[in-house]
């Protein structure tokens, strides 16, 4: 078995902060930021003066011994009121951004993972703050309650929030629908897990660069509202300086530049500190598209259980038991699935009868759009909302699977190994701990366990040292890696069965055949029992015991996979395999009763 060394993928990936110290524009905005800060905090320490204690003689004054930037129309120190003037400013800027950051992202998410009707009526409420022109309302507040900043600030930050919530809900629903998210939910993460550690942290460095907007431009309102002459006379902020300064501007034209100056400083460097972190967090983000069927699969197991169950119809495969009279492992049966199409339904699965038996390989195969996905789908618990399972039964070893049982069977019984290793790992996390998560939560490994039993995993499926591999994220690792490591999290927690979807197309095909090799040195090692989803006949030859085929949302033919290669009954098995095999013997393919353990099939 030749085994990958992912030398591609040893780019060092460096940390978020390392990053951000390399970029010059981010780390200069974040020191005058804290420049800002600082002296905000500082003020009452540093400031010279008091901020509006006049005095008659610095009346406009300039610059002087005394009053280090001169005096303001009224006699006070600007240079006070400029230190003073930042805590104002600041603070309403961080109540703008605190209300949207909580009601944007907040119903963002929700809108995106509920969907549905929550999603409507949150986009209608949307968009209807979205209609209010915020300026106009901010200053009929002021007049009807005076000058309240913290007030004010909080309506503009509700106000603004849409723009956060689209950008949210947009983002999320995309990330939602990356199989690793899929997976994470049918292997039974909690759903506030599922937004917070895939989704949320995913989307992060978009949040940050519209938050950091979002702060320039309450900075910049409120200044306006300020200029307009709008703001508290108890309160120092730049933009009441400037207000008070351009009535000045002829005789003492610094007094507008100096607060202006701070201002216009203060809103661009927030503006680049947001895409220096989003830059620094986010290092590769316009290559995350990339990963969509490109590789991989989260380790987390992917597994899932079985779920729809409804009324039992046809059973072609009934009574296909184990030699011993036992119940096969998996049991289709009748599985009807339909999606609406008009206004009526569209079945696209049609009564489909199959069993794995304990330690077989069996083989769903068909042209693309016969159904084996769907088939797999509803096995799996993965079929979309708007499938509807209309009719069948699901059993595993002999019980029936229910929405009930699902949670228990999820990651231990019944694993997936998917067809796109690549975008079944979560980009965020790394190798080892994509793969240690399901033998702590599953299995009740500690860490320490856990990160043992994920090294051992990965020598297991034919990756050369483990311990670099463990803390690399998925993309730095190969495609064929990463299905290894997929295949690695499928068989941690020792399940009964494999549910395989084309687990060789999206890979390279001198990766194909170690891939097929190791799956069936671990069923054989193992005993499990797997069910491998494929239209192509060649690696039904190399893998499975029996074959099911479908076309059209039915099974057309089934059989040993000796008797069907020998004698395909349906015309359009023939034609499968004419066109898979082009007339030629199965590859390495030997007749079940002339195998012996450990030979070559
Ligand atoms: N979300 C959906 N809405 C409506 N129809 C769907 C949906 N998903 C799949 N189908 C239909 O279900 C049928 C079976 O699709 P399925 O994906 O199971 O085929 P498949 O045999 O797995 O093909 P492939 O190998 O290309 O994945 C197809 O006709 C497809 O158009």
């Amino acid at each position: 078995m030749s085994i990958e060394t992912g030398a591609a993928a040893t780019v060092p990936r460096p940390g978020a902060w390392r990053r951000f110290l390399r970029n010059p524009l981010g780390v200069g905005s974040a020191l005058l930021l804290a420049g800002v800060v600082v002296m905000s905090v500082l003020a009452p320490w540093i400031a010279p003066h008091d901020p509006l204690m006049p005095a008659l003689d610095q009346v406009n004054a300039a610059p002087n011994g005394e009053y280090l930037l001169g005096g303001d129309g009224a006699g006070r120190d600007v240079l006070s009121r400029l230190i003073w003037g930042g805590r104002d400013t600041l603070a309403g800027a961080a109540v703008v951004v605190a209300v949207a950051a909580v009601v944007g992202i907040g119903t963002g998410l929700l809108a995106a993972y509920v969907g549905r009707w929550t999603d409507a009526l949150l986009t209608w409420v949307s968009e209807a703050l979205l209609a209010i022109p915020s300026l106009i309302v901010l200053i009929a507040l002021y007049a009807a309650i005076g000058p309240d900043v913290t007030l004010s600030m909080t309506v503009f930050g509700v106000l603004i929030s849409p723009f956060l919530y689209r950008l949210v809900r947009a983002m999320a629903i995309e990330v939602k629908n990356e199989a690793y998210v899929e997976a994470a939910q049918v292997s039974g993460v909690s759903p506030l897990r599922i937004v917070f550690r895939h989704i949320l942290v995913v989307i992060r460095g978009s949040i940050i660069v519209m938050l950091a907007d979002i702060t320039a431009t309450a900075i910049g309102i409120q200044a306006s509202l300020e200029f307009l002459g709008l703001g508290s006379a108890d309160s120092v902020t730049w933009g009441s300086m400037v207000q008070e300064a351009f009535v000045a501007i002829f005789r003492t034209p610094l007094s507008v530049v100096w607060p202006g100056l701070l201002l216009t400083v203060t809103i661009g460097a927030f503006a680049l500190l947001g895409n220096a972190v989003r830059d620094a967090l986010v290092p590769d983000a316009p290559a995350r598209s990339r990963l969509r069927g490109a590789t991989a699969a989260t380790a987390a197991g992917a597994t899932a259980a079985a779920a729809a169950s409804a009324a039992g119809t046809a059973d072609d495969d009934a009574g296909e038991g184990d030699e011993a009279g036992t119940a096969p492992m998996l049991g289709v049966s009748g599985l009807t699935v339909a999606y609406p199409h008009g206004d009526g339904l569209r079945t696209v699965v049609d009564g489909v009868s199959f069993t794995v038996r304990r330690g077989e390989v069996l083989g769903l195969v068909g042209e693309s759009g016969s159904g084996k996905s769907q088939c797999v789908y509803a096995v799996l618990g993965l079929l979309p909302a708007q499938a509807a399972v209309t009719a069948g039964r699901i059993t595993l070893d002999g019980e029936e699977v229910t929405p009930a049982t699902l949670p228990g069977l999820r990651g231990r019984r019944i694993a997936y190994v998917p067809q796109e290793p690549m975008s079944n790992l979560d980009p965020s996390c790394t190798v080892g701990h994509q793969l240690a998560l399901p033998l702590r939560r599953l299995l009740g490994m500690d860490r320490a366990r856990a990160r043992a039993r994920a090294l051992e995993l990965l020598g297991r499926v034919g990756i050369r040292d483990p311990e670099r591999v463990l803390d690399l994220y998925p993309h730095q690792i190969s495609g064929g890696m990463a299905q290894r490591v997929l295949i690695a999290g499928a068989i941690s927690t020792d399940p009964d069965v494999i549910v395989a979807d084309e687990p060789t197309t999206a890979l390279d095909v001198t990766v194909q055949a170690d891939i097929l090799e190791l799956l069936r040195d671990l069923q054989r090692e193992r005993g499990m029992s797997v069910l491998l989803v494929t239209h192509d006949f060649g690696v039904v030859a190399d893998l499975c015991d029996r074959v099911v085929v479908m076309r059209d949302g039915v099974v057309v033919e089934r059989g040993d996979t000796a008797a069907l290669f020998a004698a395909p009954r349906h015309e359009y098995t023939r034609t499968l395999l004419d066109a898979s095999l082009e007339g030629a013997e199965p590859r390495t393919w030997t007749a079940p009763e002339l195998r012996t353990e450990g030979a070559p099939r």
